[in-house]
């Protein structure tokens, strides 16, 4: 029976085990900090069971411009709903745990070893077998003889010497969950993804936010449109966006914080979160000594079977960069035991990968972007419909979005697309669906969507690039 051994029990890892154990593998997964790994502990399922709260408070806001009103005889939902941080902080703490705990629930079920502790490369690794060497809470050592391994220690948060958190008022996004009192003015460093969302959750809670963003907008990496509409919406509910704005330091006294710029101007509020990318956790791993390369930035290199440069060695997810998203982390473990186990396997495809910014409004995206076609580096009709003209969005009084639509021209192959929205994460499947299964503009176009939905605008973006009649 083949041995795996995997380090690190996150969705890269967790996926693998699971994966590798149904092709018959005897599976140990080596994790530090609890299944489900940075994703279901402290990134995406706490953020996103936060937005859950954010996204509800955004409802009651705009509940008076329906018909509903609140006890306070001024009607503003704003100024009367208040939320409670600590309750909303402890539901997103027992919700994580929670996951974590089916998770382990699920591997376990199955036979799969969990081991609690550290692990890194040992004797003879990286020549195609070897041993992994746990550490236990404990300090002792076991070492694991494995075929293959799979590297998928995710990555942490960045910080700078001048900008260290202190866990209690400039805080990692790790950390903003064991804040109990609603801060009066959340600074925001990065304005990335994690960045974004978390300006936007905070301002939708009622908290004055100010949004320092070093380039001249904010997700530099989304689709430049959807990011005005963003910027737009964010800056008219009353967030504070500095924008080509470089933090230099932070510092704390009492109960203020001050954010300092490389041009020298001052923010000063009550909170600070920063959001300034991630480090892998490549460290301390014997990666080197092994033959496994890292990049300049300290990721490991892979090929779209998830083989390191060692033979024997595999690697996933945060730790190996690239799209850094839990469903790509997973795939890329599975992918990777499939491969070493002899399955039948589909190397990654990163041009399949929908992703979602869950802002508020959402920004959900798939495929070819705009930025390659207005380079040159693809060649699609683009469309844009704007969610104001959609019946479904005026009954529900939403007026900022659009729906985008990349086809290839004379075939009108959907090769891309962009959903700014509500819900944006659920409307994109279509699309998403079209660019994995080569679906055209005309067989989108023909499709029968729900009226009034806002599904029926990307039928109807498809009908404006349809090609027969
Ligand atoms: C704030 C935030 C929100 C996000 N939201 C989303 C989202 O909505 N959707 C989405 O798809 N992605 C989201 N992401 C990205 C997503 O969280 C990551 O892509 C995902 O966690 C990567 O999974 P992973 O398995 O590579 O690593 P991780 O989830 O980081 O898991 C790695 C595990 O390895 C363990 N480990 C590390 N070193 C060792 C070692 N030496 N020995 C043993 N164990 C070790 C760690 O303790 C951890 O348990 C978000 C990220 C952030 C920062
Ligand atoms: N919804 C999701 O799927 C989701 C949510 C969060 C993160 N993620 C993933 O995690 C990855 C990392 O995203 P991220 O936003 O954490 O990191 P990022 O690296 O994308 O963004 C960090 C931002 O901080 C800025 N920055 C760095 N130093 C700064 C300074 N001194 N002053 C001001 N700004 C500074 C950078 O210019 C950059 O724009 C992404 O690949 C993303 O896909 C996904």
């Amino acid at each position: 029976m083949a041995r795996v051994v995997i380090i690190g029990g996150g969705p890269g890892g967790y996926e693998a085990a699971l994966v590798a154990h149904d092709l018959g593998a005897e599976v140990t997964v080596v994790d530090r900090d609890g299944l489900g790994g940075s994703a279901v502990l402290t990134d995406c399922v706490p953020s996103k069971t936060l937005i859950a709260t954010s996204d509800v408070m955004i409802d009651m806001t705009a509940a008076p411009e329906l018909g509903i009103n609140f006890e306070d005889p001024s009607g503003d939902a704003a100024t009367t709903i208040k939320v409670d941080l600590g309750t909303v902080n402890a539901r997103v703490k027992a919700l994580a745990a929670a996951q974590s705990r089916d998770i382990e629930e699920r591997l376990s079920r199955r036979g799969i070893r969990i081991m609690k502790g550290v692990g890194r490369l040992g004797k003879g690794a990286g020549a195609g077998g070897g041993q992994v060497v746990a550490t236990a809470p404990d300090g002792t050592d076991q070492a694991l003889d494995a075929d293959a391994v799979l590297i998928a220690t995710g990555a942490h948060p960045r910080t700078l010497p001048t900008a260290q958190p202190d866990g209690e008022r400039i805080l990692t996004w790790e950390q903003v969950y064991d804040l109990t009192e609603v801060p009066s003015h959340m600074i925001v460093v990065g304005s990335g993804v994690t960045g974004a969302e978390f300006a936007s959750a905070y301002l939708s809670l009622g908290i004055e936010v100010t949004l320092v963003s070093s380039r001249d907008r904010v997700l530099p990496g989304e689709d430049a449109d959807a990011a005005t509409v963003l910027e737009d919406v964010l800056t008219r509910r009353g967030m504070h966006v500095l924008g080509k704005s470089r933090m230099e330091s932070v510092t704390r006294e009492g109960d203020t914080v001050t954010v300092t710029l490389t041009d020298g101007r001052q923010v000063t509020g009550s909170h600070c979160i920063l959001a300034l990318g991630s480090i892998p956790n490549t460290q301390g791993l014997g990666l080197e000594e092994a033959g496994v390369q890292l990049d300049d930035g300290g990721f490991i290199r892979i090929d779209r079977v998830s083989r390191t440069t060692a033979p024997g060695v595999y690697a996933a997810g945060d730790c190996t960069g690239g799209f850094m998203l839990a469903s790509v982390a997973a795939m890329a473990g599975r992918i990777a035991m499939r491969h070493f186990l002899g399955d039948a396997v589909r190397p990654l495809n990163l041009r399949e990968v929908s992703s979602n910014v869950f802002t508020s409004p959402e920004i959900a995206t798939v495929g070819v972007t705009q930025a390659q076609i207005d380079k040159g580096e693809e060649i699609a009709e683009i469309v844009r419909l704007d969610l104001a003209g959609n019946p479904r969005a005026k009954m529900q009084g939403v007026r900022d979005g659009f729906v985008k639509i990349f086809a290839r021209p004379g075939s009108g192959t959907i090769v891309g697309g962009v959903v700014v929205g509500p819900r944006a994460s659920e409307l994109i499947h279509p699309i998403a669906l079209a660019v994995s299964a080569n679906i055209t503009v005309d067989q989108m176009a023909a499709s029968y969507t729900v009226y009034p939905s806002m599904s029926g605008s990307l039928a109807e973006a498809a009908r404006r690039l349809h090609h027969v009649d």
